[in-house]
């Protein structure tokens, strides 16, 4: 496993701030950098993935402060959530439809039919599921998946044990999970759901781009396995290894238990000027890998798109093909793997300082200590 990662783990950044506000200002303008560069339209939207929580709440804010400075539009945006409860009403306080709208959806100028979120009340929860990638599909994949990260390691409502190549389905909560979200539900564990449903893992890596906030000494353990740990579909966060482009922000309290020489490591590749702001993949040199069905026109908030509702009817160009994707995707920022650290020349550019940080992590120079 350890070889393995050292191949696919070119181009992860990770972002260390002082605390939760830096590290969401960090992303909001990251996230509002992206749409910019990216110069959506109508036919040619903009697909952000969201998530809902505790952590994204300040990002939130921030995004809709920036929106009401006239800074951004979400105009031609359009948003898949990661995750809905199952069976709870979609008017409760706690769904994930209400946590969108009170934060974020009611505040900026997103039409309403460009907002995808599942349906946990749905007839038939197989087919909300499969619609619901079918229309991340049409629309030509997910752009920019911004997410959070359980106490446990899972992202979206992907808790341990979960398949890597999962896709959008239901999902029988943690016990973790659970205690950990009865704090929106007045402590109690019995009004919990104790379904969801919620995208794959795969769906998140079919995104061009991955964000994590991670804030918070609770997630300190989740953010070590998943960073320094090798890919375990016990802390699904780390399936973000496999990702080309995962960029992870944290704040300070959420690197607690990782290593000072990763954290030296991380930081030092943001000094060096691999700034992620400017840095990020490609907007436009990635193809798509399937060609999205034209948009229906517009016509009224009450007229939603209307994607297929069943999987059959989902046309097989569609399907997401993630070979051609990676085989298109070889920009790296800064080699990570032991072997092109042992050659000076990977940090030859660097000042001295770096220098001798990196020389250091040389594997000869190791074996020197032992011997
Ligand atoms: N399904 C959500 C996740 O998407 C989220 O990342 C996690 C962490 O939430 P918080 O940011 O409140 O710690 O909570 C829930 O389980």
């Amino acid at each position: 496993m350890g070889a393995c990662n050292e191949k696919i783990r070119s181009g992860r950044r990770v972002i260390i701030r002082e605390d939760p506000q830096a590290a969401s200002v960090y992303i909001a303008e990251y996230i509002v950098s992206r749409i910019k560069a990216f110069n959506p339209t109508e036919n040619h939207p903009f697909v952000l993935g969201l998530p809902t929580g505790s952590s994204p709440e300040i990002i939130y804010k921030l995004l809709v402060q920036r929106h009401r400075a006239g800074e951004i539009s979400f105009k031609n945006v359009v948003t898949f959530n990661m995750d809905e409860y199952v069976a709870l009403p979609r008017d409760h306080p706690e769904s994930y439809h209400s946590f969108m709208y009170k934060h974020f959806f009611s505040h900026v100028d997103i039409p309403p039919q460009n907002i995808n979120i599942l349906d946990g009340n749905a007839p038939d929860l197989v087919a909300e599921c499969a619609s619901f990638d079918a229309r991340i599909a049409r629309y030509g994949g997910i752009e920019l998946f911004l997410g959070g990260v359980g106490p446990d390691g899972h992202i979206a409502f992907n808790e341990p044990g979960s398949s890597l190549s999962s896709r959008t389905r239901v999902k029988t909560l943690a016990y973790d999970t659970i205690l950990a979200n009865s704090r929106f539900f007045d402590n109690d564990v019995n009004k919990v759901p104790r379904m969801a449903m919620t995208v794959g893992i795969q769906t998140i890596l079919d995104a061009r781009e991955v964000v994590i906030v991670a804030t918070g000494a609770h997630k300190a353990i989740a953010v070590q396995k998943g960073l320094e740990d090798g890919i375990n579909h016990m802390w699904t966060l780390s399936a973000l290894q496999l990702h080309q482009h995962p960029l992870v922000v944290c704040d300070r309290d959420a690197t607690l238990e990782l290593k000072v020489k990763t954290v030296r490591y991380f930081e030092s590749i943001e000094q060096a000027g691999t700034d992620a702001r400017t840095q990020g993949p490609a907007l436009v040199y990635r193809p798509r890998t399937y060609v999205p069905a034209p948009l229906p026109k517009k016509t009224s908030p009450s007229q939603q798109p209307t994607p297929d509702r069943t999987p059959e009817k989902v046309p097989k160009d569609l399907r997401i093909n993630t070979e051609l994707r990676r085989a298109q995707e070889d920009e790296e920022l800064t080699p990570d793997s032991m072997s092109s650290r042992m050659i000076d020349s990977a940090v030859g550019g660097l000042d001295g300082t770096l220098k001798n940080d990196l020389i250091f992590d040389r594997m000869g120079g190791r074996m020197t200590t032992l011997s």
